[in-house]
């Protein structure tokens, strides 16, 4: 059990070299916010601990934003969650060598578990898994196919010895219609590795309901499209989650 102060990570989405947010993780439904380097310096500056940063391009395999991705890491004096398209060696040593804090593995945790036990026995706490969901049935390749039951796959790599879990609720995700509150206490309730909490973070409100959770697990909260679309400000945000 932890009392700590719920984490906050900014996202910073990055397609075709440009910050977006998408709805329901859908392809075509990108907002453009600009620069990501500029995106990701205004939540340092804001005062950021972390910063939640994927390559939808590599995640959808549209592509790949490795190079801006790598200077994104390299600018930031915070730690970085760094996501999309890791999903094999080669993919995973390019991210872990941006000096990112830990990568997080999607699908490859639903169609490579061998490579996945691999890596979390290999670099511990610098591998987080999403479990990206539709319901309770995990969702890869850019959220376009079923990759199993969520408590299954969960059971799996707790066994493996994954440290960490950042559960995105798809059906929430862009929308600001406010977390999954039941999803995230059904999987803090099925695992005692810490959760880390996507999709549908509207208000300040939301953030605070989030924080009493972290008894139970959670132990932070990834913000999108609320920060973009100015709903709070991340200032405000730290200050609705210290206790
Ligand atoms: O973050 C999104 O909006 C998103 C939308 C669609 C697909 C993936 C998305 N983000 C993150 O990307 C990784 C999964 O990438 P991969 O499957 O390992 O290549 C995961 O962290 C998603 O939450």
């Amino acid at each position: 059990m932890s009392t700590h102060r719920l984490e906050l990570l900014p996202a910073v989405d990055v397609r075709d070299g440009q910050a977006v947010r998408l709805v329901h993780g859908e392809s075509g439904s990108e907002t453009s916010y600009g620069d990501p380097l500029e995106a990701a310096l205004t939540w340092q500056r804001a005062g950021a601990e972390w910063l939640h940063l994927v390559d939808l391009d590599a995640a959808f395999g549209t592509g790949d934003n490795r190079e801006r991705i790598a200077e994104v890491v390299r600018t930031m004096d915070i730690k970085v969650e760094l996501s999309g398209g890791i999903r094999d060696d080669a993919s995973l040593a390019a991210a872990l060598a941006t000096g990112c804090t830990r990568v997080n593995l999607g699908t490859a945790a639903l169609e490579s578990p061998e490579w996945v036990a691999k890596v979390i026995a290999e670099f511990g706490d610098r591998i987080a898994v999403g479990l990206d969901v539709r319901g309770t049935t995990l969702r890869g390749r850019g959220w376009t196919r079923d990759g199993g039951d969520l408590y299954e796959t969960l059971a799996r790599l707790d066994s493996e010895g994954c440290a960490r879990y950042v559960v995105t609720d798809i059906a929430k995700d862009g929308t600001l219609q406010g977390p999954n509150v039941e999803l995230l206490k059904n999987v803090c309730a099925a695992t005692d590795k810490p959760v880390v909490a996507s999709g549908g973070v509207s208000s300040l409100d939301d953030l605070r309901v989030l924080a009493t959770l972290v008894p139970e697990g959670v132990e932070g909260a990834i913000v999108g499209k609320a920060l973009y679309a100015k709903a709070f400000t991340l200032e405000e945000a730290l200050e609705a989650v210290s206790v």
